[in-house]
């Protein structure tokens, strides 16, 4: 007989593969990035604190509850209030990914970029995954004025990077949050590719259009 999982074991299990999956293709390292995920009632699993995204253990992640009250598990992410924020202002996520990829660090880093939105739409893959991309100023990891700072740029965008740091993500799903996340850095890496030269970025009347056929 099959045994049925129920939603909270599938989720533990999926945040652990795409995890795994994340760090083994170096989208991130150490013990750096942190993930959470939103069950159908409320309550909230969450990558605990210094643990690395490719040995996570399911049995082990931090769980809080809807109210945000950390109930079980391991000691949580030291960025439970960031996620917990997005959360806040995107009411239809059920995950949050936040790396620390080394492309969409050094996009952070650049100066005289637009900090409402750093990176052009290169790609209808870009602008259907990601969108706009708001720059949120640097505090300590960890710092409640961080996550103040991504509430404030969660409202009107399901991404934000954080200066000096890293991206963070929301999606309606974990694996659409992991995608649209590597989106994020393989974009990054193409805009650092091309500085220097001239481009030619989607324009606003194809992004109208993607978004009409996709939005
Ligand atoms: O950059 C940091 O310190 C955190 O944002 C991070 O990525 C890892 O912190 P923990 O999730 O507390 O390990
Ligand atoms: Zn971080």
């Amino acid at each position: 007989m099959t045994a049925v999982l129920s939603e909270e074991t599938k989720l533990r299990d999926e945040i652990v593969t795409v995890g795994k999956s994340l760090f083994d293709r170096c989208f991130t390292f150490g013990s750096t990035g942190n993930i959470s995920a939103r069950l159908s009632n409320g309550d909230m699993l969450m990558t605990p604190t210094n643990a690395s995204l490719g040995a996570l253990d399911p049995a082990r992640l931090s769980k809080f509850s809807a109210e945000g009250v950390h109930v079980s598990g391991d000691k949580p992410t030291k960025e439970a209030f960031l996620h917990q924020c997005m959360y806040c202002e995107r009411s239809t996520a059920s995950a949050v990914v936040h790396l620390h990829s080394t492309n969409a660090v050094a996009i952070s880093l650049i100066e005289g970029l637009n900090p409402e939105d750093l990176l052009p739409p290169l790609t209808a893959y870009y602008v259907m995954r990601v969108g706009k991309l708001p720059m949120a100023p640097y505090f300590p990891p960890g710092d409640a004025a961080l996550a103040e700072a991504v509430r404030e740029r969660a409202r009107d965008s399901h991404a934000v990077l954080l200066a000096n740091h890293g991206p963070v993500v929301a999606g309606k799903s974990l694996r659409e949050a992991q995608y649209a996340t590597e989106e994020l850095e393989e974009t990054a890496k193409l805009f650092l590719m091309l500085r220097g030269e001239k481009i030619r970025p989607l324009t606003q009347e194809q992004r109208d259009d993607l978004m009409e056929r996709h939005g």
